[in-house]
């Protein structure tokens, strides 16, 4: 089977062109091999991209436990350079199918290649039930989450799959790696959960690391990155157009006014393409 190994903002999956390819075993088992850093190809995860009617693609993303999310914000942007790039469809203007319904992307070729990717990620999710997570509020804001030992305020809301944001004053490892799976697993959240710890330095400006479901710390969350802004606005610590600094790069993030969609321009990178034999 041949793979291409891409990565948004330095997080990277293993993608698979079912336009040609079939996959030697069943997707979620697949994943976990190929995600292996050892032993198999290396990477967050698996994504597939595949024909879709009245799309130009469709997109499936398996976490590297196997595990298949939503919707996955730095993989559909490699997608979309993957299907330009490969001439599966040569347009500036996308439209793939994911998990969480139609996005519209639009792309910035430069000399037959593209590199930097704007999604519509449509609108966040905000009802408690849809998250879903058993916390109050449509949707909890600053809510109380007892979780490792320590009450922290927490806003959630899901761009498709779930997010889980703290805004905290400095990103430990202690934090992310032993707190971030605990909030990963929480009983109030139905469905697990993705977990963003946020220190905002402006109100246009953010630090971000990510304990992401089914992948654990990631360089990079693209629809983390959009639900944070999201939760910068309903908490009032942060203004509509912001810029996330993730460890593997800078996101820009817009939750228009008048749309009431998120917007999210970023990096796609194409690293390596091979046969795998597993
Ligand atoms: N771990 C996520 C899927 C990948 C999201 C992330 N890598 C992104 O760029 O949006 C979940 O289970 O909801």
């Amino acid at each position: 089977m041949k793979f291409t190994k891409m990565h948004g903002a330095g997080n990277d999956y293993v993608y698979v062109n079912l336009f040609e390819e079939t996959l030697p075993t069943e997707a979620p088992a697949l994943a976990r091999a190929v995600s292996d850093r050892h032993k198999g190809i290396g990477g967050d995860g698996l994504v597939l991209i595949e024909p879709f009617e009245n799309a130009d693609a469709r997109m499936r993303m398996f976490n590297l436990d196997g595990s298949e999310a939503e919707m996955c914000g730095n993989a559909i942007r490699c997608v979309a350079k993957y299907l330009y790039d490969h001439g599966i469809a040569k347009k500036d203007n996308l439209q793939i199918q994911t998990g969480t319904g139609l996005l519209h992307l639009e792309l910035f070729p430069e000399n037959g290649i593209v590199e930097r990717v704007r999604v519509n990620m449509g609108e966040p999710i905000l009802e408690s039930a849809k998250i879903p997570t058993l916390l109050a509020g449509d949707p909890p804001v600053n809510a109380t989450l007892i979780v490792g030992g320590m009450e922290l305020q927490v806003t959630c809301v899901s761009m498709g799959n779930p997010h889980c944001v703290t805004f905290v004053d400095e990103l430990t490892d202690d934090l992310v790696l032993k707190i971030g799976p605990q909030i990963e697993k929480h009983e109030v959240f139905p469905r697990k959960i993705n977990a963003e710890f946020i220190q905002v330095i402006s109100p246009e400006e953010f630090n971000m690391r990510v304990w992401e479901r089914g992948s654990g710390e990631t360089m990079a969350c693209g629809t983390g990155a959009s639900a944070v802004a999201v939760a910068g606005v309903l908490t009032g610590k942060m203004s509509r157009k912001v810029t996330g600094h993730l460890l593997g790069g800078n996101l820009e993030l817009e939750w228009s006014e008048e749309t009431n969609e998120v917007f999210m321009t970023g990096p796609a990178t194409e690293v390596f393409s091979g046969e795998w034999n597993g």
